[in-house]
């Protein structure tokens, strides 16, 4: 009969584990804490061991290393209600087999207890103590997340982030060049959508002098400065037919010919790309290529929009509060008040996280603190979401315009944020480049040609 150690302080969970481990037949010894769970390790040596990870005086990585040392080192599942990246990818890399959110269906539980007990333990390297958090929450969909990354930072596969704007898809590029294979190497992000197409393959392959007009030195580009590391291609969904068939032909070879240059050099770089697209609905719409799409996709990584993983607001407010209150030099304030959370709580986020961390400054700009409920219901009722520009009647003219005039009207609004950059602009209104051209034709009082206007 398998023997299961159970470890968790909080009598309740340790029992309800127990017992729905009883049921299924195992044998349970059950510690509160890590003196009595290293002695039941040393007394007999169980086949599961399964964890809280934190317990009083210490964590269930602590109990990791002496796991390790018994003869066939037991698998060991964590249990977490705080999980972050951090601590699961240490884990993770550390040997620990599996990670559950708390709180868990007794179900998972069960099925990951088989699923581990069918498997061997992998060695891993020594875990270590990583740094404070850099993404906070610990919905289970970002447990999960955090799971993902740790299983797929050592492994050479491109990976693919997806996730609405704002939701931390450069966080976790960045988590994955941390926990890597190089992490001393260099992180390199390109923000495609941001970078006109006549640019983006100097900008990624580099250029020799005299390649184009404006090259008047050689330039190294994103891939090469990325050897040896990681670069990110951010908005990846937004690069043309042209240049996705560049990029694959990269992927395929690892070689970075400069624009100009007679050859091309070996470049070692690990590709990690994002979007906050479809690209399968892109792919099955023919504007981004399937081959290209299962090239960057080795593995992906889904992200929770903000508004899908609300019981991780009260922590993400704190980690904001706690971040720009040192930033701007304000006094310590108390906690959020119930108004302002639950204000919170009913916004919609578009703009997710990076949304939220805008809110939270602007308050405690306008306030000091985060208890006034009126100013944060002026704040989220006239700021505009990321990305959009700021609506008035005035806007639109005055009362009412016609359907057709409003939406040019809106596509110039946004054209002019985006200083008149078309790509970007698209990528804001979420529809093609050459639809948004195609809209603006009738409009006479702007330059509609392909040419970009303005900054990058
Ligand atoms: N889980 C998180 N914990 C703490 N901060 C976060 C988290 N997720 C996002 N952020 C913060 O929100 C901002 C946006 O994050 P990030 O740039 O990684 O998002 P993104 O998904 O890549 O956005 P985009 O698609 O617009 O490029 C950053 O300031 C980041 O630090």
């Amino acid at each position: 009969m398998t023997r299961i150690l159970v470890v968790d302080d909080d009598l309740a969970i340790r029992e309800m584990v127990a017992l729905a481990l009883e049921k299924c037949g195992y044998r349970v010894d059950r510690a509160p804490g890590l003196p009595e769970a290293r002695a039941a390790l040393d007394a007999a040596p169980p086949g599961l061991v399964v964890c809280d990870l934190y317990l009083p005086g210490g964590t269930g990585l602590d109990l990791l290393e002496q796991v390790r040392a018994l003869p066939g080192p037991p698998p060991m599942i964590l249990m977490t209600a705080r999980g972050s990246m951090e601590t699961t990818a240490l884990a993770l890399n550390g040997g620990v087999f599996d990670y559950i959110a708390k709180p868990f269906d007794l179900d998972v539980l069960l099925e990951r207890v088989r699923a581990a007990l069918g498997g061997a333990v992998e060695a891993g390297a020594e875990p270590e103590r990583g740094p404070a958090s850099m993404m906070v929450g610990s919905h289970p969909a970002m447990v999960e997340a955090y799971k993902a990354t740790g299983r797929v930072a050592a492994m050479a596969v491109p990976v693919l982030v997806l996730g609405e704007t704002g939701t931390g898809k450069e966080l976790v590029a960045r988590a994955l060049h941390r926990f890597g294979g190089h992490p001393e190497g260099p992180f390199v992000p390109v923000h495609c959508g941001a970078i006109p197409d006549t640019l983006i393959e100097s900008e990624l392959f580099g250029h020799r002098r005299g390649a184009f007009t404006d090259a008047q030195r050689d330039r190294r580009g994103a891939l090469a400065l990325a050897h040896g590391g990681t670069v990110f291609l951010d908005e990846i969904g937004e690069i043309s037919p042209v240049f996705q068939v560049k990029l694959l032909r990269f992927l395929e070879d690892g070689i970075v010919q400069p624009l100009g240059a007679e050859k091309g050099d070996p470049v070692k770089v690990r590709v990690v790309a994002a979007t906050h697209r479809d690209l399968r609905a892109l792919v099955a719409a023919g504007s981004f290529r399937q081959d290209l799409y299962y090239r960057l996709a080795g593995f992906e990584i889904r992200l929770p929009a903000l508004r899908d993983r609300l019981s991780d607001l009260p922590d993400l407010v704190q980690h904001f509060q706690e971040r720009f209150r040192g930033e701007l030099g304000l006094p310590a304030a108390g906690p959020p008040s119930r108004e302002v959370l639950a204000a919170l709580a009913a916004h919609p986020w578009p703009g997710n996280v990076r949304e939220l961390g805008h809110v939270v400054r602007r308050l405690l700009i306008e306030t000091g603190a985060l208890g006034d409920a009126a100013a944060l219901g002026r704040i989220l009722g006239d700021g505009p979401a990321p990305g959009a520009p700021a609506l008035s009647p005035a806007s639109f003219g005055a009362p009412f315009v016609p359907l057709e005039e409003m939406e040019r009207m809106y596509l110039l609004a946004v054209l002019a944020h985006a200083r008149g950059n078309k790509t970007e602009a698209a990528r804001i209104l979420g529809i093609e480049r050459k639809t948004l051209t195609r809209k603006l034709r009738p409009a006479d009082c702007m330059d509609t040609d392909d040419a970009e206007g303005g900054a990058p």
